[in-house]
This record gives C-alpha cells, structure tokens and sequence, in this order.
C-alpha cells in the first residue's frame, strides 16, 4: 500500500498531541458495534480495520461486534425472500434464519476478520454460538400503532434478546492480543440460534466487559432531533423524551437503546459515530473533535466522559 507523503513535523505534532489519550485508554477495552450501514466502500472498511489494529498497538483493547443487516437483506432478495422489519428487529423465519447465520457468521464474520490481519493485527471470528457465549432468549415484542388502544404482543420468529454474555473467550483472546471478532447470533441452552440486533448484543458485551466505550458506528452523523440537527450530547432524560415524541425511530431505536442500557450497566460513555467518516473511532478516542453523539450516564459521570 503507497502511503501520501506528508510533512514528518505535522505527523510527530499529530503523535504528540494524542499522548494524553494513549495514556488515559491504554489497558482499556472499547467495545466498537460496526453496523451493515457503515460496511459499504472499501476505502472505509480498510479504515476501519487499521483502526482496530492502531489502537491494539497503542494498548487499547478493541473488540468488534458487527451488524450486516444490507447484507442479509441483499442475500435474501437474491432469495426472493422477503425482508420484514418490526420495531428495527427483522422478523426472521426458520429459512431467515438460516440466511443470517450464513452471511453473519460467514461472509461478514470472516471479511472483517480478514481485512483486519491484511492490516497486520490478530483477528479471530466469533458468533455468539462459540463457547456458548451469547446466551439468549426469544424476545418478546410489544407492537402498537396509532390507531391500536393497548400493545399486542407479536411473534416475530427467532429474534433473540441477551440473558448472559460469558466473557472468558473474549478475554482470553484480548490477552493474546487478539481482537475478537463477533457476529450477533446468540443460543439457548436447548441449541436453538437467535438473531439479536446486533446493537443490543455490542451495549450487553460492553457492560459484561466493564468497557471504557462503547462506539456504534453508522450511516448517519449521529442521533438527530426533528430538524435534522445532530445533538453531539445528551442524557437519558433527553433520549427518553425524544423516542416519546417519534424523532427516535426505525434502526435508530435499539440502538440509543442499548446505548442508555449500557451507560445505565456501567460503561463510562456510549458513542453513536459516524461510521461514513475516514478513521472516525480514533477520532473519537484520540482527539477532542467529536464525530457524533455522546451518552453518558448524567447523574454518575457529570460531563467527564471524554
Ligand atoms: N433521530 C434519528 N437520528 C438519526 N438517525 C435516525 C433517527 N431516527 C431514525 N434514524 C435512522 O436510523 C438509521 C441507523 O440505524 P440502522 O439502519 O439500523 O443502522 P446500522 O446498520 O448502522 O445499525 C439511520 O440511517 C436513520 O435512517
Ligand atoms: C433482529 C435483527 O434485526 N437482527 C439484525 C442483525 C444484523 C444487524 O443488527 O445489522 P446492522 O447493525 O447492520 O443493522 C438483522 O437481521 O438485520
């Protein structure tokens, strides 16, 4: 790969000023979700993988969990199945089900894998079914529209929810200096595979891991209210108010939502990033730039996440 020349003073001046940040996350796990909608040019996914591996040599333990939600979808219209949404979860029979496990813990699964030790770093695949580490249930959904009076309750096939997230591969690996590598598919105790959005799965393995961050990486500029303004910081109040009102919605949804459950178990901060944006984790993590929006738990951390 040729790299640009650029001014070596500029370089030295850019490492030096990221030294408070290497000190203050080195040691650290930072849990990044790298969603289907960011995964779509070369250039950006190449990015991505550096960036992983950049912040494992800097002592940063990442770890990756990935969506792949167009993916699936492309896979399936080849099928001539059809892709049904309810409340952002995809409503997935046993023939779906089949096509998400293929694609996530195949395709998508070793991609990544592939293009982060292309970039010299130590990538191994996971799904949640390895060492049965995503232990899940199926979940229950609750659906109204306007015109219903009560909730009902829909089934919407093998759709997971996390009961338990066993840490021990994942910090076996991050020890050897691996960067795990996970698909969002869980198992109960009876073997039966779960597709979990994978949002849900990144905020429950960022909390298990007691994680510094957790970064979910989109399509979009970060969360934004009904004028399209990107709120680069706000609390749970604020977020619980906004999906009241319906600017919240769609994929966007499990998304904050696993974001204010991870802040609420624990996690210093969660990050809906820009994953469109060139580097846009170690902007996140080594500069003061901000590249999206930030959740922080108000009433434990003040403004001090950083
Ligand atoms: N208030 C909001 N702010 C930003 N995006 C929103 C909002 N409400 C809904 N969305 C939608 O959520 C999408 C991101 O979720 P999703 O499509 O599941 O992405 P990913 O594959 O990255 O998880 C955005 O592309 C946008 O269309
Ligand atoms: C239940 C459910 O909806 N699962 C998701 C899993 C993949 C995912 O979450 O991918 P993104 O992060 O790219 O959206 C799906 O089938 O699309």
């Amino acid at each position: 790969m040729t790299q640009p020349t650029r001014d070596p003073r500029l370089v030295v001046e850019v490492l030096s000023e990221a030294l408070p940040y290497i000190q203050r996350f080195t040691g650290k796990t930072v849990v990044v979700k790298y969603g289907g909608n960011a995964m779509t040019e070369d250039t950006l996914i190449d990015s991505f993988a550096r960036d992983m591996v950049l912040m494992k040599e800097v002592g940063i333990n990442p770890v990756v969990v990935h969506g792949g939600g167009p993916q699936i979808g492309d896979l399936l219209t080849k099928l001539k199945i059809e892709s049904r949404f309810v409340n952002g979860m995809r409503v997935t029979d046993s023939e779906t089900m089949d096509v998400v496990e293929m694609v996530l813990g195949g395709l998508v699964n070793k991609g990544i894998v592939n293009l982060i030790n292309q970039c010299g770093g130590k990538a191994i695949g996971l799904t949640g079914k390895d060492g049965s580490q995503i232990r899940a249930r199926k979940l229950k959904v609750e659906h109204q529209t306007p015109e219903m009076t009560a909730p009902e309750i829909i089934d919407i096939g093998h759709v997971g929810e996390v009961e338990h997230i066993s840490t021990d591969l994942i910090e076996m690996l991050a020890e050897r200096d691996f960067i795990p590598v996970i698909a969002p598919i869980g198992v109960d105790a009876k073997g039966n595979s779960y597709n979990i959005n994978a949002d849900l799965v990144a905020g429950k393995v960022a909390e298990a891991l007691g994680a510094e961050k957790l970064m979910l990486l989109t399509n979009v500029a970060g969360l934004m209210n009904a004028e399209g303004e990107v709120l680069t910081g706000l609390t749970t109040a604020q977020v619980d108010a906004l999906i009241a009102d319906g600017t919240i919605h769609g994929g966007m949804l499990p998304k904050i939502r696993c974001a204010l459950d991870a802040v609420k178990g624990g996690v210093a901060s969660a990050h809906i990033i820009d994953g469109r944006v060139p580097h846009a984790t170690l902007l996140e993590i080594f500069t003061n730039a901000g590249v999206g929006t930030l959740i922080t738990d108000a009433e434990r951390h003040g403004n001090d996440a950083g």
